[in-house]
């Protein structure tokens, strides 16, 4: 079972990213080319069990940040590619939640090569211009996708209003002079304060390693934190 220091959504979704093969944990090497104990997948969330707890988690963290005022939003884009599944699934999830509360929100994405026949463009889906508009992506890495999607939404017109992602891994970027961790912001917390928007996750490292205990071996477990303790962002 999983630890009960998380909420229920929480722990249903990584219960459900370690029985899907989502979350692994070995040696992995990441964008930023750091070594990494562990790796999540949001590409391996293909089957319709994966895809209900996915987006179910994706669409609860949407509404307590609706709730608690930090977010306010009336059009969830999906950077293309892997942010197209995410924001049409996000967005029927949070319409079966709450009576209904939220059936007017709409939701686009972007393609990656402009179509040149048919309706053409750069874009699918409900009309950007004049819409409170909120992100929906898998991870942060670097953060350039996310700024392109920022530049992208607001030259259509929108008004960029936040950013969820499925996992913060809540890491420093790697220096430029060797990869020795230390107390530097992660990208997220880059991202935060260039642009002055809220950035959450339905996951943060933290949440996975308070609720695998007894679901993974110990040996993992001590790798994982070991990891966090040397590579921990400071924000
Ligand atoms: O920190 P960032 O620069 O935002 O990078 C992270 C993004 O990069 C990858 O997507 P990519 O842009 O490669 O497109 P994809 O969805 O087609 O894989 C990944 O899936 C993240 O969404
Ligand atoms: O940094 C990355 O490249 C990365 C890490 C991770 O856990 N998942 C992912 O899709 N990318």
């Amino acid at each position: 079972m999983a630890n009960q220091t998380l909420p229920a959504y929480k722990a249903d979704f990584l219960k459900a990213a370690l029985e899907g093969g989502v979350l692994k944990f070995g040696t992995f090497e990441l964008k930023s080319k750091r070594i990494s104990p562990y790796f999540f997948n949001t590409g391996e969330f293909y089957s319709g069990k994966l895809v209900k707890a996915l987006s179910a988690a994706y669409a609860h963290t949407i509404a307590d940040a609706h709730a608690s005022g930090l977010l306010d939003f009336d059009l969830l884009f999906g950077p293309a590619y892997k942010g197209i599944p995410l924001v049409a699934t996000a967005t029927l999830a949070l319409s079966q939640l709450e009576g209904g509360k939220y059936d007017d929100v709409v939701y686009a994405f972007d393609r990656k090569e402009a179509k040149d026949h048919g309706e053409g463009g750069n874009f699918v889906g409900a009309p950007i211009k004049g819409k409170k508009v909120l992100i929906i992506d898998d991870v942060v890495s670097a953060g350039t996708a996310k700024r392109e999607a920022i530049d992208k939404i607001r030259s259509e017109g929108g008004v960029v209003a936040g950013i969820v992602i499925a996992l913060d891994r809540q890491e420093t970027l790697p220096s430029s002079d060797g990869d020795a961790g230390g107390d530097r912001p992660s990208a997220i917390g880059a991202l935060r304060k260039e642009y002055g928007i809220p950035i959450i996750s339905v996951l943060t490292l933290d949440d996975i390693l308070a609720g695998v205990k007894g679901l993974i071996s110990e040996g993992d477990i001590k790798r994982v934190e070991e990891y966090r303790a040397k590579y921990r962002a400071s924000d």
